[in-house]
């Protein structure tokens, strides 16, 4: 029970990260209504490929990973494709993470202990304290994540408990005047319900249960599009939808939320616990890809005794992130802006892709229904890489 209960707070924890506090800025003039939809669809299409790759587990052992199911049902092509997808989201990711959380650390210790500390020193400290958790196995991940993530609700539902009282229902009642914001909101919505990378990890945390994966990918999916829902539901019925756009324009984002935050209840306790539960956020969302990074490399070099020892791979999970964390800290700040592409590649097509194939191999003939939600993927793998073009060639706005 409490590997359950473990699996599920990885997958939210990792879910619920950077990109929730992007999400109020992207939904400022989009409205509640429209939120909520691309919300409920998005989660749709991320919980059901999950469980087709646990379907794909039916014919494979639990031990295996994600390059060794990609080789056997998508050949050496779709194995190079998810290999490429895959180390550049994770490397981006731990990256912005790095950099995002060492900047926090460095903050905090100026304050605490009075010396000033270079952003390549936290950088570096941050990694170490916090990423070495890692090498320890899942079991010690799935521990300390229960103990921060359990921080961040507590700060999210003061957050929370603090501004709900006063939500008024004509803000809520916002709708967009064109369609490109709405469009434009799809990609940072999709990669905020990227947990897709942690479920080899799990399938083998739980000895392939697939009763009990198929709960935990449920459960663990649907807290984040609770809390998404009531977080849009905070921000966009407190603030005036105009008021909330000329805040973000004149500041940076977290601090334009943080301004925004603050316009609607100004207290100490609620600056602390907003900062808190961001700071929380990180943490988990560090701890959940990061970990599946160095089981992915694992994986990719498990006949190469050189790469797959615990040492190496822990090696090769952080020092090209750090490296990039110190020496380019925007390059990758940039490249997660165009995260949804290979989490479009990772997440909804290759999944599709293994489950036909390996149904085809086992003589079992695919759903009707399956069928229809395939179409349903594909279509909206087109509109991301559509969507995420358009913002590439700046036709639409990024964020
Ligand atoms: N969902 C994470 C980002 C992420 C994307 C893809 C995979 C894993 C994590 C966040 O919001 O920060």
């Amino acid at each position: 029970m409490q590997k359950i209960i473990g699996s599920i707070l990885i997958v939210a924890g990792t879910t619920i990260g950077a990109g929730m506090l992007a999400m109020p800025i992207i939904s400022a003039s989009v409205g509640f209504t429209f939120m909520a939809f691309i919300l409920f669809c998005i989660w749709f299409a991320m919980y059901y490929t999950a469980i087709l790759l646990v379907d794909v587990y039916k014919y494979n052992p639990p031990t295996d990973g994600l390059n060794t199911l990609t080789v056997k049902y998508l050949g050496n092509s779709g194995a190079v494709a998810t290999a490429l997808s895959m180390l550049i989201l994770m490397y981006a990711l731990v990256s912005a993470y790095i950099t995002g959380g060492g900047e926090i650390f460095r903050t905090n210790l100026e304050k605490w202990l009075q010396v000033e500390i270079s952003s390549h020193t936290s950088a570096f400290l941050f990694t170490a304290l916090f990423g070495s958790i890692i090498a320890f196995g899942t079991r010690v991940v799935d521990f300390s994540n229960k103990i921060v993530f359990t921080t961040k609700l507590i700060f999210l539902c003061i957050v929370m408990a603090l501004l709900l009282p006063k939500v008024e229902m004509i803000h809520l009642q916002h709708l967009p005047s064109s369609s490109i914001p709405v469009l434009a909101t799809i990609p940072v919505i999709f990669t905020s319900f990227g947990f897709y990378v942690v479920i080899p990890t799990l399938v083998k945390y739980l000895d392939g249960n697939i009763k009990q994966l198929k709960l935990v990918f449920l459960i663990g999916s649907i807290t984040p599009l609770l809390l998404y829902l009531v977080w849009e539901l905070t921000f966009l019925g407190n603030l005036d939808s105009n008021t909330f756009t000329a805040i973000l324009q004149e500041n940076s984002k977290m601090e334009g939320l943080l301004k925004a935050v603050k316009q609607v209840h100004n207290s100490k306790m609620i600056g602390i616990s907003f900062t808190l539960f961001a700071s929380a956020a990180l943490l988990t969302s560090f701890w959940g890809v990061a970990m599946a990074l160095k089981d992915y490399i694992q994986d990719l070099g498990k006949n190469k005794p050189l790469i797959k020892n615990n040492m190496s791979a822990m090696l090769l999970t952080f020092i090209p992130p750090l490296v990039f964390a110190i020496f380019y800290p925007d390059g990758f700040v940039i490249a997660l802006g165009y995260a949804s592409i290979p989490l479009v590649v990772l997440a909804l097509i290759m999944p599709m892709l293994m489950l036909q194939k390996a149904q085809k191999q086992a003589g079992v003939k695919q759903p009707f229904l399956q069928k229809l939600a395939f179409v349903f993927l594909w279509g909206l793998s087109l509109l991301i890489f559509i969507l995420q073009g358009l913002m590439v060639a700046e036709v639409i706005p990024a964020y």
